[in-house]
């Protein structure tokens, strides 16, 4: 699966919308037993949840696209797919949170393709299960620093910190993918599956709990005028970076 919404993959709520339907798709066609998860924008594996569905919207639109941010995570989360990232470039939170929900993570070899949850570099916080699902890869001390200080892991970093499993150089990446890709296909499909719900289910749990409230804290959170102020200040770097 190819991501293919340009220039930096922003998963937006029309985005969300395509990614879902596929992956709903593929899980319905009982020929597919798995998928690899890459980009097709150059240098951009995604730049995460989408800010302008977040900035400036009403209550209602902020809840309907958390809803579907909730919905894909799930789904990949839970997926009874073999699925793998392909990550061939930068992937802050929302894009690092897609990678982590992946089965097993490849990144490509370059300096420029970090990934992490930087929430807090933007002035907002990761919610509790993008949060568990950090802790649940990389460790509970790991992920307190991580998480607190945004890191953005480069590619020789995201590999100690165990963020991702594997980084080669960047024409191996698809190769590499479709090489694990075998050797997660040669496990009978039913072992695999029931070991992949045991090990995921209760953290999905923890969200599927408290799914309206978790809608009803982040629009609340989301509405401040503080938090609007601090997106508005982000979006205003992003504009002023192309200078
Ligand atoms: C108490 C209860 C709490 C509950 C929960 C509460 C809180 C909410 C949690 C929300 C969790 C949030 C998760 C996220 O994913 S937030 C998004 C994080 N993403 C980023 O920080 C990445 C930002 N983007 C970049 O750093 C760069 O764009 C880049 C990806 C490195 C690519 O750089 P470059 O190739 O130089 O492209 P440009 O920067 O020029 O960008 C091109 C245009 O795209 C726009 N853009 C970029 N990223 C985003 C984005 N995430 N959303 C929307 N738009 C984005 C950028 O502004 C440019 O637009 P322009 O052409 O119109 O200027």
């Amino acid at each position: 699966m190819k991501m293919r919404n340009p220039p930096v993959n922003s998963l937006s709520l029309e985005f969300l919308t395509e990614l879902l339907i596929s992956l709903e798709k593929l899980e319905n066609d009982k020929t597919f037993r798995g998928i690899i998860i890459t980009s097709d924008c150059p240098g951009i594996f995604s730049a995460g949840l989408d800010l302008l569905e977040m900035y400036g919207r009403d209550p209602a639109h902020c809840a309907e696209y958390w809803k579907a941010v909730q919905e894909l995570w799930l789904r990949v989360y839970l997926s009874n797919l073999v699925v793998i990232g392909a990550i061939n470039g930068i992937s802050p939170a929302g894009g690092c949170l897609l990678s982590l929900s992946c089965d097993y993570r490849v990144l490509a070899n370059n300096p420029k393709y970090a990934i992490g949850l930087n929430e807090t570099l933007l002035g907002i916080i990761a919610p509790f299960w993008f949060k568990d699902v950090l802790v649940n890869t990389i460790g509970h001390r790991a992920a307190e620093r991580a998480l607190q200080l945004g890191f953005l892991f480069p590619p020789s970093d995201a590999l100690q910190v165990g963020i991702v499993d594997q980084v080669v150089p960047e024409d191996q990446v698809q190769s590499t993918a479709r090489s694990v890709m075998a050797q997660w296909l040669a496990i009978p499909d039913h072992a695999r599956q029931l070991t992949k719900n045991l090990v995921r289910k209760p953290t999905a749990d923890r969200l599927l709990q408290q799914r309206d409230a978790d809608i009803q804290n982040f629009v609340r959170f989301i509405s401040r005028d503080s938090i609007q102020k601090s997106l508005h200040v982000y979006l205003e770097k992003l504009k002023q970076k192309k200078g």
